[in-house]
This record gives structure tokens, C-alpha cells and sequence, in this order.
């Protein structure tokens, strides 16, 4: 198991955010975190990345709880995509991504070409070489959102949380994004607001309502007509995709 969380609970103030969430993400799956705005996905993202504490229960990584694993243990398999992730400093590309090797770097190590390695890779295939000597204030609100996602992948984690990565970007740069995810083989977990993308690319869904799990499973069995009607509250048919047979659904005005 990659993730495991059990009974986790979290909230602010008086207020419970997360209630008692028990579900598992196997090695190697993509899973697509959805729900209406203010269900509960950044903060659950936030808590499987180590970044918030459960007020309940527990998220193990790999058998172990969070809770017990330095900061920097995580940091070398956990890569986290946060949402207006930015930097106020004047960096360039290349600097920022650079910054996803630090938690593989011993101390007083100089760079090494395996480091410049993954940058580069990384890089490569977040579509962002030609811009890897730009400064970071000059890019587009897509283009820092790539940078962003090179720096996690300059991490090489095993496990890949985002959190709404799609925003700001185009629809041709939505669909390479996602095709690159799944392609990439590693443990993943995304939140998205596009169903249909979700559907077309993640392994499974997890669905959040109101701080609850309402559904979890492949995405044939989880985008029926009456969740989407009742989480969402739209009204839509689903049917097979005639070449893939994942489901697609069209929403009625
Ligand atoms: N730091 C915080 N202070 C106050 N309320 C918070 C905080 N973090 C989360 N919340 C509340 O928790 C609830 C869930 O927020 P969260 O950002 O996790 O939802 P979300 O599903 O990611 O929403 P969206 O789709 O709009 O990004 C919201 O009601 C939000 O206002």
C-alpha cells in the first residue's frame, strides 16, 4: 500500500472539515480526488502530504505513520503540487526545479550529475526547456504551473500529490498533463474539477461531499447520474466512451 488513511479527521476551529475518512491508494495508481469547492480535497491532500496533523486517526505511508517520519524521509518519496504554489523570490526556471533536489542532497554535497540529471529530465517532460533561463515573474500563470510540476518531478517521488494541476492551463497543455501522470507509473493522487478528464485518465475516484467520502471506485462504477445529481447538483447522462469504454457524461442546460 502506499497510502493508507484511517479514520482521519481533521478540522478548524469548531468546525470538522473531514470526517473519519478510511480508504487505501495501491503503488502505482492514479487516483482522482473530486468533490464540490470546500468538500475537503486541498485539505486531505494537505494531510496525506505530511503538511497538516490529523486531529483522528492516522495516514500511514508505506505501513508507517506519517507522524513518525522525518520531514525530509517524506520529502525523498512525497512530491506535493499545491495550488498557487509560487515563489516571491526572482528565480529562474531552472532554479525552482532545481529546488526538488534538496531533500536527496547530503549535506555540503556539491551538485552532482545525477541531480542535474533528474533537473533536466524533469524539465523535458513538464515542456519547459526553452523557458529553463527564464525568470519566474515573466511566465504565464500555465507556464508557472508547469514549472511547478518539473520541480516535483526533479524530486523523482514515488508518490506525486496535486492539487487541482490542470488550472490555468490550456486544454491541449490539461490533457498532456494528465497523460503524463498516468504515464509516469508512480503512486498519484490529484484532485480535479473536470469529471470527464478524471474520468478518461484516473484509475480510480475517490469522491468527497461535505467532508465525507460519498464514493470510491473505478470511474464506471463512481460517475452515475444520480451522484452527479446529488454531490453536484447537475443534471447529466452517462455513457461508454465507444473507444474506451470509460464513462462520459454529458451534461443537460
Ligand atoms: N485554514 C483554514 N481556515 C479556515 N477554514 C478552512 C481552512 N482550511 C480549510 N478550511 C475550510 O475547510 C473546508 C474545505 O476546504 P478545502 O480547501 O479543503 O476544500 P476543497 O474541496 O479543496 O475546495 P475547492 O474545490 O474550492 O478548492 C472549507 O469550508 C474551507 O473554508
Amino acid at each position: 500500500m502506499s497510502f493508507q488513511a484511517e479514520t482521519l479527521t481533521w478540522g478548524i476551529g469548531r468546525k470538522t472539515v473531514l470526517h473519519e475518512l478510511t480508504f487505501s491508494v495501491q503503488p502505482g495508481e492514479m487516483l482522482g480526488l473530486l468533490g464540490p469547492n470546500g468538500s475537503g480535497k486541498t485539505s486531505l491532500l494537505r494531510l496525506l502530504a505530511g503538511l497538516k496533523t490529523p486531529a483522528g486517526g492516522r495516514v500511514l505511508l508505506e505501513g508507517t505513520d506519517l507522524r513518525r517520519l522525518p520531514r525530509r524521509d517524506i520529502a525523498r518519496r512525497v512530491a506535493f503540487v499545491e495550488q498557487h504554489a509560487g515563489t516571491t523570490a526572482n528565480l529562474r526556471v531552472e532554479d525552482v526545479v532545481r529546488l526538488g533536489r534538496f531533500p536527496h542532497r547530503r549535506p555540503l554535497a556539491g551538485w552532482t550529475a545525477a541531480d542535474a540529471q533528474a533537473v533536466d529530465a524533469a524539465l523535458d517532460r513538464a515542456g519547459m526547456t526553452a523557458k529553463r533561463g527564464d525568470g519566474w515573474h515573466s511566465l504565464s500563470g500555465g507556464e508557472k504551473q508547469r514549472a511547478q510540476i518539473a520541480r516535483a518531478l526533479a524530486q523523482t517521488p514515488r508518490e506525486l500529490i496535486l492539487d487541482e494541476p490542470t488550472n490555468h492551463l490550456d486544454i491541449q497543455h490539461q490533457i498532456g498533463l494528465l497523460r503524463l501522470i498516468s504515464g509516469l507509473g508512480i503512486t498519484s493522487v490529484l484532485s480535479l474539477h473536470d469529471l470527464n478528464h478524471a474520468a478518461m485518465f484516473c484509475d480510480r475516484l475517490l469522491v468527497l461531499h461535505h467532508g465525507h467520502i460519498v464514493a470510491d471506485g473505478p470511474p464506471a462504477q463512481v460517475l452515475t447520474p444520480a451522484l452527479l445529481h446529488g454531490v453536484f447538483s447537475v443534471q447529466a447522462t452517462v455513457d461508454p466512451d465507444p473507444q474506451t469504454g470509460r464513462p462520459h457524461i454529458r451534461y443537460v442546460r
